[in-house]
């Protein structure tokens, strides 16, 4: 069985506190976007993990498509697979990658061996996976709070905007972006200012990451700052970066010098 793991954006992110068991509570709009890895799961008589595309850091068994594997064969003793994951989605990116990689495995494996698991089993699985993985159950635009993993409906379309994302060869460890950042209560709730139109998250939508590692990193505010001139009626750093998003009305010509980053655009 094939499945095609996606990316995704965050549409604006507030850190609001440090929680006791060192996590952080978050607010933002997670918006899935059509950036795969392709994600092949059959039965075999042993189990391997083979990997095309681009590399990913750390041994095989450190692999969430494998944890995801191992943990579902805990409690259903699955048979042994052949996993192979084709890897697209950039590294340290910010686009939950290795997020939807782990989710995808859940649901690939539920109807594989036809676990019969609901959504909402494969959401608590997902939890034990990373704070970004239970979102990829669903895999559709949600308002998310506390670690990440909890949803509420939100109604936010980017159908018919071209989406452009930059990823400037530049990994950012989620613990790194983390340890930088303060947390605040916002002055104004996110999901109120998600509400009003495109045109004026502008001025009001921010990720909270963005501080530090602007400054850590000047060409992220850099791109940004380019998207904007551009002509994107919203641009961002995505999750906790490195990514740079801008959200355009039509599709847009980018400049040249682009063409040293890891460029992707695509009308929704
Ligand atoms: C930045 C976001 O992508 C926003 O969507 C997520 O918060 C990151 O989620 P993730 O990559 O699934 O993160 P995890 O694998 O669960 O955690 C990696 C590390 O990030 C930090 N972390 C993550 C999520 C969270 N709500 N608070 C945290 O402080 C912790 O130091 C943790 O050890
Ligand atoms: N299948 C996988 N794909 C990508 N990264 C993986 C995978 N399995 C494990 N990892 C580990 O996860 C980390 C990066 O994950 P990912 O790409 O999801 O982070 P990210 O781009 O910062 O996304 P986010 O923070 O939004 O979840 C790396 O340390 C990598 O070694």
């Amino acid at each position: 069985m094939v499945f095609f793991p996606n990316a995704k954006i965050n549409i604006g992110l507030q850190i609001t506190a440090k929680r006791p068991d060192g996590f952080h509570n978050l607010e933002s709009c997670f918006y899935p976007v059509p950036l795969n890895d392709l994600l092949e799961i059959i039965p075999a008589s042993y189990t391997s993990f083979t990997l095309g595309g681009m590399a990913i850091p750390g041994d095989i068994s450190t692999n969430l498509c494998v944890r995801a594997y191992e943990r579902l064969k805990q409690d259903f003793g699955l048979p042994p697979v052949r996993i192979h994951l084709h890897k697209l989605i950039p590294i340290g990116a910010g686009l939950g990658g290795g997020s939807a990689d782990a989710a995808f495995t859940l649901r690939l494996l539920n109807e594989q061996f036809m676990l019969g698991l609901s959504v909402e089993q494969l959401e608590n699985y997902a939890r034990e996976l990373g704070s970004d993985c239970a979102f990829f159950i669903q895999n559709r635009p949600m308002y998310c709070f506390e670690k990440g993993d909890q949803f509420a409906e939100i109604e936010v379309s980017l159908n018919g905007y071209t989406l452009v994302l930059i990823y400037p060869n530049l990994a950012i460890s989620t613990a790194e972006a983390y340890a930088g950042v303060r947390p605040h209560q916002p002055a104004a709730s996110l999901r109120a200012l998600l509400q009003a139109p495109l045109e004026t998250w502008k001025g009001t939508i921010l990720n909270d990451f963005e501080k530090s590692l602007f400054s850590k990193y000047p060409i992220l505010g850099s791109l940004k700052q380019e998207l904007y001139d551009l002509g994107a009626l919203y641009a961002s750093m995505s999750g906790s970066g490195s990514t740079i998003y801008g959200i355009f009305a039509q599709p847009v010509e980018l400049p040249a010098h682009f063409d040293t980053y890891q460029v992707w655009q695509k009308t929704l």
